[in-house]
Parts: C-alpha cells; sequence; structure tokens
C-alpha cells in the first residue's frame, strides 16, 4: 500500500493554490539572491570610490525593493501554505471522524479510546507540520540556493571558489540518509508510547470512582508512572538524536565560511577576485547554511511524520466488518416474525464458540424473555439480533429475509435497543431522551420519561428536562442513568424492543411497575426482556434459559417451574430472597 496516498490525494486537490503559494515563495527567493550581489556592487563602487549621492540613494532604494519584495511574497506564500496545512488537519479530522463512524465493535474493542484520539490529534498534527513546513522550507530553500548560485556565476566568481566553499556542505545529504531512518524508528516509539499514555489517562480518569472507593491511588499511580517514564526514555532518545542531527549542519555550515574566508581571502589579496567578490561571496555562503539547514529540518519532520502518514492510510482503508450487501433490501419489521436457526457463533479471534446451535421462533407481537447466568450469551445474541457482528448466513430471518440481506438502516431503524449501560451524553436530559428522534415532540419525550418511570425524578430537578448531564450523566444515580437511557429506547416505539438487562439498577417496585407499563405499552409489538431477576419476565410468552452458549430450557413462567432445572433453582433462589426480605419488614 502506498503510504502517500492520504498526502497525494489532498496535494492533487489542492495543487493550484500550492501552485501559487510555491510561486510567490520561489519569486520571493530568487529576489532574495539579488541582496549579496548589491552589497557586493557596492562595496566594489565604494572602494573604486565612484559613489555618488544618487548612487547611494539607488542603492538604498534597491535594498529596499529587494527587502520589501521578499518579504511580502514570502509572506503571502507562508500564509497560503500554513492555511493549506490547517485545511488539512481539519479535512483529515473529519475523514477520520467520519470512518470511524463506519468501523464495527471489533475494531472498538480492541483499539482504546486513547489509540483513537491520538490518531486524531498527533498523527494528524505530525502530517500538517510536515506539510506546511515542507513544501515552504523546500520551496524556499532550493530557491534560494539555486538562484545563489546563479547569482554568484553572474557575479563573476569563480566556479572553483564556489565549489570549494560549497564543499563541506555537500556532505549534508549524506547524513541525512544515515541519521534520518533512525529518527523516523524513534518518533515512532515516541508517538506509539503517546498513544499509551493517553489510554492508559482515559482509562484512569473513567475509573477514578472506583479507584478513590477502593483507595488504591498508589498503584493507578504507578501504574500511569510507568507509561509516562517511557514517553520520557523514548522522547530523550529522539531528542538526542534530533540534536546531534541539527548541531552537524550548521556546524558544517560554520566550516564552510571558514573556508570561504581562507580561499577567498587568498583570491583577493592575489587580485583574482574583488573586495566586492569577495563580501558577495560570503554573503552567498552565509545565506546558503540557512537553507541547506532548512532542507535538513524538512528531512527530518518528513521523517517524522511518514510513520504518522503509514498510521492514518492504513486505518484511512480499514474496513468495518459489517458490510450491507449491494441487494440489500428494507424489510418493515411491524408484523415481521424473526427465525433463529442452528445460530453458533464465535466471537472474530476468540478460540470458543459462545453461542451453540440456537434454534428459535419469535412471533410478532410476542414477548420473550431470556434469563441465563453472567456470561451465558445473552447480549451476544442481541448483538447478531442488530447485526453488529455478522452471523452465519441463514442463520437469522426476519420473515423470509436473511438478516444479511437487510439494509442496516431498517434494521436498526426498527429496532429500539436498550443495553444495560446505556451511555448518557454530556447534553440534556431532552436532548437524550429523543436522541433517535430528534424531532419528538415534547408530548412524546415526558411520555417516555413517564413510561421509564423518571419523569418524577426529572421534574424534580430545577432545569427539569432541560438539565444537563455531565460526561456519562454523573449528576444521576445508577438507577435513574438506565430508566433515562430506557426512556431513549421506548420513545422509538420501535417494532421491536430489546431490553438488554434494562431494569437492573431499579429497586422491585419500580421494576414491576415499568414492566406492566411496557406490557401495556407494547401490546401487538416484538419485545425481548433479557434479565437476571424472574420477576422482570416472568409475564413473556416464551422465556429460554441460556447456558453457556445453549438453549437449555424453553417455556412460559408456569411451565417452567413445573420442571427441575435452572429456571426452578433460579425462581427458589429469588423467591427466598424475597420473602426473606418480607418477613423482615
Ligand atoms: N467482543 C468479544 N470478543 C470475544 N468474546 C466476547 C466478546 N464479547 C463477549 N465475549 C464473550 O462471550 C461470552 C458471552 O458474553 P455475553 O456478553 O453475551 O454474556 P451475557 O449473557 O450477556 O452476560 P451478562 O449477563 O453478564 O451481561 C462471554 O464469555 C464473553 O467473555
Amino acid at each position: 500500500m502506498k503510504s502517500q496516498r492520504l498526502l497525494v490525494h489532498y496535494l492533487r486537490t489542492n495543487w493550484h493554490y500550492y501552485a501559487v503559494a510555491v510561486g510567490c515563495t520561489m519569486v520571493a527567493n530568487v529576489i532574495q539572491s539579488y541582496y549579496p550581489k548589491l552589497i557586493g556592487n557596492f562595496t566594489d563602487q565604494l572602494k573604486l570610490e565612484q559613489l555618488t549621492r544618487d548612487l547611494i540613494i539607488d542603492y538604498s532604494l534597491l535594498l529596499l525593493g529587494v527587502g520589501l519584495g521578499f518579504g511580502l511574497l514570502a509572506g503571502i506564500g507562508q500564509y497560503l501554505i500554513m492555511r493549506l496545512g490547517r485545511r488539512f488537519e481539519y479535512y483529515t479530522r473529519n475523514r477520520l471522524f467520519d470512518h470511524f463512524t463506519t468501523l464495527g465493535e471489533s475494531y472498538y474493542s480492541k483499539n482504546g479510546v486513547g489509540k483513537l484520539l491520538s490518531y486524531v490529534m498527533n498523527d494528524v498534527t505530525a502530517v500538517r507540520e510536515s506539510i506546511s513546513a515542507g513544501v515552504n522550507q523546500t520551496a524556499n530553500a532550493t530557491m534560494l540556493i539555486l538562484s545563489s548560485l546563479v547569482m554568484m556565476l553572474i557575479s563573476q566568481i569563480p566556479p572553483l571558489l564556489i565549489a570549494v566553499c560549497m564543499l563541506p556542505l555537500i556532505a549534508i545529504p549524506f547524513i541525512v540518509i544515515r541519521i534520518g531512518p533512525q529518527i523516523k524508528q524513534r518518533s515512532r516509539t515516541v508517538q506509539e508510547s503517546l498513544g499509551l499514555m493517553t489510554e492508559s489517562a482515559e482509562e484512569q480518569f473513567g475509573g477514578i470512582r472506583v479507584t478513590k472507593k477502593f483507595a488504591v491511588e498508589p498503584i493507578m499511580r504507578s501504574r500511569f508512572g510507568e507509561t509516562v517514564d517511557r514517553i520520557r526514555d523514548n522522547q530523550l532518545s529522539l531528542v538526542r538524536i534530533s540534536s546531534l542531527f541539527q548541531a552537524i549542519i550548521p556546524f558544517l555550515g560554520a566550516i564552510s565560511v571558514i573556508v570561504t574566508l581562507a580561499f577567498g581571502g587568498y583570491l583577493a589579496i592575489q587580485g583574482q577576485l574583488t573586495i566586492g567578490q569577495f563580501v558577495a561571496l560570503t554573503l552567498y555562503v552565509r545565506m546558503m547554511v540557512g537553507p541547506l539547514q532548512q532542507i535538513g529540518n524538512v528531512i527530518n519532520t518528513m521523517q517524522r511524520s511518514r510513520a504518522s502518514v503509514e498510521r492514518l492510510n492504513n486505518l484511512l482503508v480499514m474496513k468495518g466488518e459489517i458490510q450491507e450487501s449491494e441487494l440489500a433490501k428494507a424489510v418493515a419489521l411491524d408484523r415481521t416474525g424473526i427465525r433463529i436457526r442452528h445460530l453458533s457463533f464465535t466471537y472474530p479471534g476468540a478460540s470458543k464458540e459462545t453461542l451453540h446451535d440456537i434454534d428459535l421462533d419469535i412471533e410478532p407481537g410476542s414477548t420473550i424473555g431470556i434469563i441465563g447466568k453472567t456470561g451465558s450469551g445473552k447480549t451476544t445474541l442481541v448483538k447478531l439480533l442488530l447485526r453488529v457482528y455478522d452471523p452465519p448466513s441463514q442463520a437469522i430471518l426476519f420473515g423470509d429475509t436473511d438478516i444479511r440481506e437487510m439494509t442496516l438502516e431498517s434494521l436498526r431503524n426498527q429496532i429500539g435497543y436498550v443495553p444495560q449501560d446505556g451511555f448518557l451524553f454530556s447534553t440534556t436530559i431532552r436532548d437524550n431522551i429523543s436522541f433517535f428522534r430528534r424531532d419528538s415532540s415534547m408530548d412524546k419525550v415526558e411520555n417516555a420519561a413517564k413510561q421509564a418511570q423518571i419523569y418524577g425524578s426529572i421534574v424534580s430537578f430545577p432545569e427539569k428536562f432541560e438539565t444537563k448531564l455531565g460526561e456519562r450523566g454523573i449528576t444521576l444515580s445508577g438507577g435513574q442513568r438506565q430508566r433515562t437511557s430506557l426512556a431513549r429506547g421506548l420513545i422509538k416505539n420501535a417494532p421491536i424492543l430489546i431490553l438488554d438487562d434494562s431494569v437492573s439498577a431499579v429497586d422491585a417496585v419500580t421494576e414491576t411497575s415499568i414492566i406492566e407499563t411496557i406490557r401495556k405499552e407494547r401490546r401487538g409489538k416484538t419485545t425481548l426482556l433479557i434479565a437476571h431477576r424472574i420477576s422482570a419476565l416472568k409475564h413473556a410468552d416464551e422465556i429460554i434459559v441460556l447456558d453457556e452458549g445453549r438453549i437449555v430450557q424453553r417455556g412460559t413462567h408456569g411451565e417452567l417451574l413445573t420442571v427441575p432445572g435452572i429456571y426452578r433453582t433460579l425462581h427458589s433462589i429469588q423467591e427466598e430472597g424475597s420473602s426473606y426480605v418480607e418477613g423482615k419488614q
């Protein structure tokens, strides 16, 4: 894969802006290269006592013209190039964000938030710096060096003298070739360790409440300290090699000036070089140290950003694992049953099967309860019904249509899903509840809140539905958060509703009331209730019991109580618990 794809595309689509910018920079440098020649001519005329008042004014005006011309054009060129760099940043960040939305759950389960942030922040910035500095300084340096060489020849400075003075500078490309790859490698290590640190910081901030409750701050500090130490070591290693690189180039520049003074001074004494030519040559050699250093810098930043470009390109070609078939069709789910046939599933990269040979018919309008120990595969089944992962072909059918032949939009738009840990955004409660239906009227929002039994709590807040939630809804209790997320699922009023342990954090009385409301409101619509508590699903038309990825029992609540098995055991444990509580009251 070509690592330059992202850059090439951007440079190609903006080539005319770059052409103007580079054009301005180049002309500016041609003008600039005229300056030593002018000083040289001035020196000669001074030496020959040919200077007049008018000539001094002419030279001053010419120098002013050189200064203004260079300043103006170089300024415009630099502005355009920097602006293009910033636009690249904006364009790439948007593109990355769009791309992130196409990637599936398995990508996110393998890559932490810190790593994703590092792409969006560090890598994009590194590439932007390299193209801004790269284009600007390359145009600057090459043009200044070329036009200086031409001007020296026009000024009739002996070519041999020019060649000898330039000799020490020729070593620069070799040094760059030798040190460049090492800089690249060390820079990649730094970027990776920065990614790890951001990831670690994100996790630590996310879990800070747990850390504090368990008083394990020293452990967390030492864990974070390790990532910071790694960054310091990697950065110091990069700084060492970069500093060596940055020091050698000016040193070679200084040697050049010494050679110029020695050889040029000797020729001047011999009368083969005028004082003006000597002055101009010294100025040209001094003038070329800067551009040569710039070339070094450019190569340095290019080396550093190459790893970032590679990472961004690799990310941008990555495809989400769920791809819609070209022949995918929209299917209305309101009167459609779901058929699950011999469904077995293994997570990508996992060695063990999570679901084994699941067979289930869900009639339209029915309520199905799913119960089972933690890790038995309940959520996995739901993920497959939402096609977060691809089930095998013909294993899940909506009516007669294989889930893999449906458009993702028609599938996901018609299923309301309320996960156990419903993430709430840092916005108002109203926006959170109407998340899937942005245009929902206030009545609908309030109604959903009432169904989820959260209305009373919301109106007790001073700003009611306009109450802003902090990150992950920290102003709400666990149960309130869960019910807000439930309201968000209920407002969709979807043909199929899946509640994945969505009332686990509420008390038994509220749970009963929520379930009762849902039963009433969803009459005639399909509902899947996943729960650990039998009380939440005992009214279901059919209850299935999952154990280690298999359906081990199925039937109504009454039927399941008549046979020995997990369900009856769970029932007796939970009933005992509740009768013990009742007995205590
Ligand atoms: N992304 C994943 N990659 C690999 N294995 C996974 C992944 N997600 C879940 N699993 C595994 O699949 C099994 C079933 O998990 P699942 O979340 O479906 O259980 P569950 O019945 O919903 O549990 P709980 O009641 O605790 O929510 C578990 O062993 C879990 O470790």
